[in-house]
């Protein structure tokens, strides 16, 4: 917890999450690599036909408690980010074919996750974006905080 230079009144700070899932497909093939080497590190998920999932993304941000509103950010508005930033973007798409973005980026969930957190700082008021955690399975899960 801080404190209020001028008032001296405790300012918590405090972590809110909002959960989205979307449902994309995608090939892992890098543009650095031979076919060859493409086969070798990505195996079956570089096979030319692709495969979807079902993602499940965790967008954190932290910040103070607002004493009036009681709140980090309103809810609300986060989820209209989120809309923004990944479902209108990337929900149902073909991430490699229709997404500018991953034309030259190879679609790992970790560049999935470098994607939404560079878009979600446009939107966000400054320095409140925490990270973006994606479950790619319910197995495989990436975090990503802008280092
Ligand atoms: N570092 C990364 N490694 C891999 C990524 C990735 O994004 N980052 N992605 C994949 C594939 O896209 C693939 O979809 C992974 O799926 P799969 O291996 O089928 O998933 P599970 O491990 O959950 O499945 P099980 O077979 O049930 O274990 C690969 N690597
Ligand atoms: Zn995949």
């Amino acid at each position: 917890m801080s404190v209020c230079p001028e008032s001296g009144a405790a300012e918590p700070v405090g972590y809110i999450t909002r959960v989205q899932s979307f449902s994309a497909c995608h090939r892992l093939h890098s543009l650095h690599l031979s076919d060859e080497e493409n086969r070798r590190v990505y195996g079956k998920c570089n096979n030319p036909n692709g495969h979807g999932h079902n993602y499940k993304v965790e967008v954190t941000v932290r910040g103070k408690i607002d004493r009036l509103t009681g709140m980090v950010m309103n809810l609300t508005d986060l989820k209209r980010c989120i809309e923004d930033v990944i479902m209108t973007p990337l929900d149902h798409k073909n991430l490699d074919q229709d997404v500018p973005y991953f034309s030259r980026v190879v679609s790992t969930t970790e560049n999935v996750a470098v994607y939404i957190w560079t878009h979600m700082v446009t939107v966000l008021p400054p320095d409140l974006l925490h990270e973006i955690r994606i479950h790619e399975t319910d197995k495989n899960i990436v975090v990503y905080r802008g280092e």
